[in-house]
C-alpha cells in the first residue's frame, strides 16, 4: 500500500512516523512545501520516500492524507479532483475543522472518490517535523466525518491503517464536530491566548511581573504558544461555531461580572460549586461514560532520584501493564503528581492496592 503524505510537520509527520514504523506493508512517500522538513524526515526514518508534487504523486498513492493548515488542505482538495486518482484511493485529512473541508471535498465526491475527513485530538503548542512523535496519539480520540455515501469498507481500511496511531476512532458529523471542537479546543485557545496578551498589556513595564504566575495561570496558557497560522486557519473555518460558544461565555462572565459587582457571595459559590462538579465528572465518565475510555492512577511523587523508579518497578514485577505515564507539573519545585494509565478497571484496582495510599484512582 503507498499512503502519500502532505505536510509533514507535527500532525502529519507523527502519523507518518507510527506508520512507517509499525505498518511493514506500507510506503510512507512524504511531501512538504519546505524541503529541510522532508530531508529530516528521510534522515529520521518518519518517511520512506520523498514524494515530488501531489500532481506527481497522488495518482500513484492508495491513501492520501492532508495534514497542512487548513485553508491549504482545501486547496490540495482542489487539486486533487482534478488528477487522474486511482478509483478505490481514500483521501483523508487531519485539520482542526471539518464544515468547511468536507464542503470543498464534495467535488471528490462528486467524482466518485472516497473523502473521510479527520482529527486527532492530541497535539501541542510544539510545531513541525522536529516535533513529530510516533507514539503522540496512543490513547487520545481520533475523530473520523465520513461522508454520507462513504463505503463502510473504506472507514475500515482506513481505521486499520492508522490503529497504529493507538488511538481510539469515533465517528461524528462535521457540523457536530465543529460545534464540539470549538467548546473543546478553538475557544479554549482564544481564552489563552486572551490572558497572556492581557498580560502583556498591563505588565507592559515590568514584562517579569509574569514570572510570579503560579502553577494555574501556567497550565491555562500553555497553549497560547501554539502556531499562528494554524489558529487563524481555525477562526477562518468553524466562524460560527466559535463566534456560539464565546458568546455563551461572555453571558456566563457578564452574569458574574454583575454578581461581583453587587457582592452576591451565594452566587460566586454556585459559579465554582458547578465548575468543580462538571470537572470532576469529566475524570468520572472516563469509566462509566458511553465513549471509550481509559483507566488512571495519580500517584504523589516526592522529588527524591529513583521515586518513579520504585513505582514502574513494583508495578512490573506484578505483571501490571502501564499503557502510558505522564508526570503532572503541578509545581516545578515540590512533589509531582505521576499519573499511570492502565487498559481496564483489573489492573487500576491491582495498581491502587499495589502502591497503597499514595495512589488515587480516577
Ligand atoms: N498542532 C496540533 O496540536 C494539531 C493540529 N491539527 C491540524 O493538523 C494540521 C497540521 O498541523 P501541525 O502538524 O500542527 O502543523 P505544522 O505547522 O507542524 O505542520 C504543517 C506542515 O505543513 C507544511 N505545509 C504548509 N503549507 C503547505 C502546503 N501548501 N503544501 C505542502 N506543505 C505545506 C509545513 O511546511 C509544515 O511542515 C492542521 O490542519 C491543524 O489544524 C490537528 C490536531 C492537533
Ligand atoms: O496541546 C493541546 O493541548 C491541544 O489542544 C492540541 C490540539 C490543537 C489543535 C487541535 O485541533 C487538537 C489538539
Amino acid at each position: 500500500m503507498r499512503v502519500l503524505i502532505n505536510g509533514l510537520g507535527l500532525i502529519g509527520g507523527s502519523i507518518a512516523y507510527a506508520l512507517a514504523k509499525f505498518q511493514p506493508g506500507v510506503t510512507v512517500i512524504g511531501l512538504d512545501q519546505n524541503p529541510v522538513n522532508l530531508r529530516q524526515a528521510k534522515q529520521r526514518g518518519i518517511i520512506d520516500e520523498i514524494g515530488l508534487s501531489l500532481t506527481t504523486d497522488a495518482p500513484r498513492a492508495d491513501v492520501i492524507i492532508l495534514a497542512t493548515p487548513v485553508t491549504a488542505v482545501e486547496a490540495s482538495i482542489d487539486l486533487l479532483a482534478t488528477l487522474p486518482l486511482k478509483s478505490e484511493v481514500i483521501i483523508t485529512d487531519t485539520g482542526s475543522t471539518k464544515t468547511a473541508i468536507c464542503q470543498a471535498a464534495q467535488q471528490l465526491t462528486d467524482k466518485g472518490i472516497t473523502f473521510i475527513g479527520g482529527h486527532p485530538m492530541a497535539g501541542s503548542h510544539k510545531s513541525g517535523v522536529q516535533a513529530a512523535n510516533w507514539d503522540l496519539f496512543r490513547s487520545a480520540f481520533y475523530l473520523l466525518v465520513p461522508g454520507a455515501n462513504t463505503p463502510e469498507t473504506a472507514l475500515t481500511t482506513l481505521k486499520e491503517l492508522l490503529q497504529v496511531t493507538n488511538a481510539k476512532f469515533l465517528v461524528l458529523a462535521p457540523q457536530q464536530h465543529d460545534h464540539i471542537v470549538a467548546l473543546l479546543s478553538h475557544v479554549p485557545h482564544i481564552l489563552a491566548a486572551s490572558l497572556v496578551n492581557t498580560t502583556h498589556e498591563d505588565f507592559k513595564d515590568c514584562p517579569d511581573m509574569v514570572r510570579l504566575a503560579a502553577g494555574g495561570f501556567r497550565d491555562m496558557t500553555r497553549i497560547a504558544s501554539s502556531d499562528p497560522t494554524m489558529w487563524a486557519d481555525i477562526l477562518t473555518t468553524n466562524k460560527t461555531e466559535i463566534l456560539a460558544v464565546l458568546a455563551s461565555y461572555e453571558a456566563q462572565l457578564k452574569a458574574l461580572e454583575a454578581h461581583i459587582a453587587a457582592g452576591d457571595t451565594p452566587a460566586f459559590f454556585d459559579f465554582f460549586a458547578q465548575a468543580k462538579v462538571t470537572r470532576e465528572h469529566i475524570e468520572a465518565t472516563k469509566r462509566t461514560g458511553t465513549l471509550p475510555g481509559f483507566f488512571d492512577l495519580h500517584v504523589n511523587i516526592p522529588d527524591k532520584t529513583g521515586s518513579i523508579a520504585a513505582i514502574t518497578t513494583k508495578l512490573a514485577q506484578a505483571e501490571i501493564n502501564i499503557i502510558n505515564i505522564q508526570i503532572l507539573e503541578t509545581r516545578d519545585d515540590i512533589n509531582g503528581v505521576l499519573q499511570l494509565t492502565f487498559s481496564n478497571q483489573h489492573d487500576l484496582q491491582q495498581a491502587t492496592e499495589l502502591l497503597g495510599q499514595k495512589a488515587v484512582a480516577s
